[in-house]
């Protein structure tokens, strides 16, 4: 199978952007969705706004190879999967260790064939990137989580279980996928399920309506402690995914750091949470007009202080972009990653076009501002990968970022939408 590794983009620098751009389905609600879509053993689940990107392919690879039908629709943005016939436990190396979210068919194949062999788990390598807190959890509503090593010295996770029984679960910080994983375990758990510390992320609280609609009986939803009375089946509905508010983040970057004037069709301010702060700071101005998102940057950028946090703080996956932004803000940035132990692999390619940065563990001083020049340069995860697009997008000449396939893991047609706003951006494959 092809990684996509070979998968290129290249970027000319130098338009401002102007026009209006869609943002798209978020990748983060979808991915739970189509595993928590497998709990239904009747009918059709219909998912609509999905993104276009290659970890929601791999995911419909995955429901595939566990035994669903699933049909995604491109065009139309639609993603239909009939989960009545499961024949798997098997999350597939070659395909599970490809995105993190793989991780989130584990509660369907544990409720369904009372077993999940996992052979992988991929996602962006960020520096340690655990589990623990999901296994803990599956753990306590009585499920037996163990590890063997094959002759040729792989390992996979096997995660058993009769009847999940519901009971007082906790995370020890706020994971993301973590509490998706453990409310899906809960939903068909018997009895009532208290999940402590629990995420409040906006794709969080689209998953809980998801499965909500399926029949689920879930309350605190965007507080700390979610309940979860177990019920005894879910049923597949129809559901359109939230928009992408990483997606939309990247794109107000695009008008900030080319000093541009966009509409966004489909973002939300509220949903950037800090982020939308950090960037007024650093001279973005915003205005809603009612549903579209208007964005211009006309005066010199300024630096910039962020800490990222779990949401409404600022988040992790746009800490890499606002990193390129502030190499032309003028004077030093401070970013300080606190979610990830190994997010900042862009600096050394952003030095290389151009940029001063200092780093220091989990700690970055950018000094700016410093012209870009473009470069060849390497998406070492998806968000490094729009860092560099972004970039690239005032750099002087021509950049090449290798590794596209990241880029492709969580963008739908991102050289077309930016370039419907003047950029000229292609794709090589
Ligand atoms: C598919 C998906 O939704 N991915 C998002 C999700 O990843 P993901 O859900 O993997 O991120 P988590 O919120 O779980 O991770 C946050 C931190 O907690 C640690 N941790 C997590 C779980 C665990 O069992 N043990 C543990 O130690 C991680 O190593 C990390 O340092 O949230 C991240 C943080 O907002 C985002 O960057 C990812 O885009
Ligand atoms: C870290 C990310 O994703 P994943 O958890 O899917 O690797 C991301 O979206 O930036």
């Amino acid at each position: 199978m092809s990684l996509g590794h070979e998968v290129r983009y290249r970027v000319r620098g130098g338009a401002e952007l102007s026009g209006t751009v869609f943002v798209q389905g978020a990748k983060n609600a979808v991915l739970p969705m189509i595993g928590a879509s497998l709990m239904a053993a009747e009918g059709r689940t219909v998912l609509r706004n999905v993104p276009i990107i290659e970890d929601v392919k791999r995911a419909v690879e995955l429901a595939e190879a566990v035994g669903a039908k699933a049909e995604l629709h491109e065009a139309e943005r639609t993603l239909v999967i009939d989960a009545s016939k499961l024949t798997s436990p098997v999350l597939p190396e070659e395909i599970a260790s490809r995105f993190r979210g793989s991780f989130l068919f584990v509660p369907a194949l544990l409720h369904r064939l009372g077993e999940a062999v996992i052979e992988g788990v991929g996602g962006c390598n960020l520096g340690s990137r655990n589990l623990d807190f999901h296994y803990n959890g599956f753990k306590r509503m009585g499920a037996t989580v163990t590890e063997q090593v094959s002759d040729d010295g792989r390992g996979s996770i096997h995660v058993k279980a009769g009847q999940l029984q519901g009971g007082t679960l906790y995370l020890d910080t706020p994971s993301h996928t973590g509490t998706e994983n453990l409310i899906m375990a809960a939903s068909l758990a018997e009895g009532t399920t208290l999940i402590k510390n629990c995420a409040l992320e906006p794709e969080v609280l689209d998953v809980i309506q998801f499965v909500q609609r399926m029949g689920a009986r879930i309350t605190g939803g965007g507080t700390g402690f979610i309940t979860v009375e177990g019920v005894d089946k879910l049923t597949a509905v129809q559901h359109t995914v939230m928009p992408d508010r990483i997606d939309a983040g990247v794109l107000v970057m695009a008008a900030a750091i080319t000093g541009g004037e966009i509409s966004l069709v489909g973002a939300s301010l509220e949903h950037l949470g800090v982020a939308a702060d950090k960037l007024e700071q650093m001279g973005v101005e915003f205005s809603e007009e009612g549903a579209v998102l208007r964005v211009r940057r006309d005066r010199p950028l300024r630096p910039i202080n962020v800490i990222t946090d779990e949401y409404p703080g600022f988040a992790t996956d746009l800490q890499s972009p606002i990193m390129a932004v502030s190499c032309l803000a003028d004077g030093p940035s401070y970013i300080y990653e606190r979610i990830f132990d190994g997010r900042f692999k862009l600096a050394d390619e952003l030095v290389r076009m151009g940029a001063d940065i200092e780093v220091n563990g989990n700690r970055a001083k950018v000094n700016g501002a410093t012209p870009l020049r473009g470069s060849e340069v390497v998406a070492h995860d998806l968000r490094t990968g729009s860092a560099l697009v972004l970039a690239g997008l005032v750099a002087e000449g021509e950049t090449t970022i290798t590794n596209g396939y990241y880029l492709d893991r969580g963008h739908s047609h991102i050289a077309e939408r930016l370039n419907a706003l003047g950029a000229d951006i292609e794709r090589l494959a």
